[in-house]
């Protein structure tokens, strides 16, 4: 694969629009709750996107209506140059729980989607790329393992490659990693970014950490509550590859202050 993402030299990419959310709005028909007010948003090819926001703002009605799960209100989704109007094969969601079947091996569990989109026999031919994807995500020697027999941040690990099976264009995240204790948490948004890179995927994560947003995010959307907006995209310029060690620096803590007093002057409103 040929790596389509310039970068500028704050290493932010520079890639082709691949999402482009134009004056989206949601009110709830059931009790006139407006989720989302006027969201605009365009996430770049290869680029990391961040959604951060007290409980209530409309991370997840942002993220279900990405991923064609229910409908806006008002306004458009694009993607991929085509406007999103159900589930696609070409977006992959990851959720908080690992989601795998105890009765299936890891690499059974990897290529199911392949199985329910094309059949048994497309998914005995995606097997060697099932086997690859655990490699990447360091389970080899796991394929034939079942889920009970894993722990929590490798049952997350299997979940990646499920969803990367397909090969999606887009990635949409659910704090995938939260259930984790901090250290796995850590070292599995690092390999998140190694997979992204290494897969040029366009990811877009919803988190309630602004550390995480941070490490992670080329640009976070700050969101905030009734009616569900944005108060700001914050571009984060910190080097790419990220390292956990950049958690330490001033510009690191400068953008974690910055978000955080959004944050408080979002619920202020
Ligand atoms: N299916 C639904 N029917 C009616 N109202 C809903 C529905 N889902 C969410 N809401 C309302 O929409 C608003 C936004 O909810 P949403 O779950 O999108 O927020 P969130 O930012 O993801 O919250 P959290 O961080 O707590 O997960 C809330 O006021 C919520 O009560």
């Amino acid at each position: 694969m040929s790596m389509a993402v310039a970068h500028d030299y704050s290493g932010a990419p520079l890639g082709a629009p691949v999402y482009e959310l134009t004056h989206v709005g949601k009110t709830y028909a059931r009790n006139r709750v407006v989720a989302l007010e006027d969201v605009s948003l365009t996430l770049r090819k290869g680029s990391f996107t961040s959604v951060i926001g007290s409980s209530g703002c409309g991370k997840s009605t942002l993220l279900k209506i990405m991923a064609g799960l229910i409908p806006p209100s008002s306004g458009r989704v694009v993607l991929q140059g085509k406007p999103v109007t159900g589930p696609r094969r070409d977006i992959g969601m990851m959720f908080q729980q690992a989601t795998l079947f105890p009765w299936k091996t890891a690499v059974e569990n990897i290529v199911l989607p392949i199985e329910i989109r094309d059949g048994k026999a497309a998914a005995k031919k995606a097997r060697e790329k099932a086997l690859e994807l655990l490699d990447i995500v360091g389970l080899k020697g796991f394929e034939e393992v079942y889920p009970n027999e894993l722990s929590g941040g490798m049952a997350q690990r299997a979940s990646i490659c499920r969803m990367l099976i397909t090969e999606p264009a887009v990635l949409l995240l659910d704090e995938p990693f939260s259930a984790l204790d901090e250290l796995s948490r850590d070292n599995m948004n690092m390999e998140l970014q190694r997979i992204c890179r290494e897969t040029e995927a366009t990811a877009f994560l919803v988190t309630h950490s602004i550390q995480e947003a941070v490490i992670l995010s080329d640009e976070i959307v700050v969101m905030k509550p009734r009616p569900g907006r944005i108060a700001e995209i914050v571009k984060v310029d910190l080097p790419r590859p990220r390292t956990l060690h950049m958690m330490t620096t001033p510009e690191f803590g400068e953008t974690v202050d910055y978000i955080r007093d959004l944050l408080d002057k979002g619920e202020d409103m």
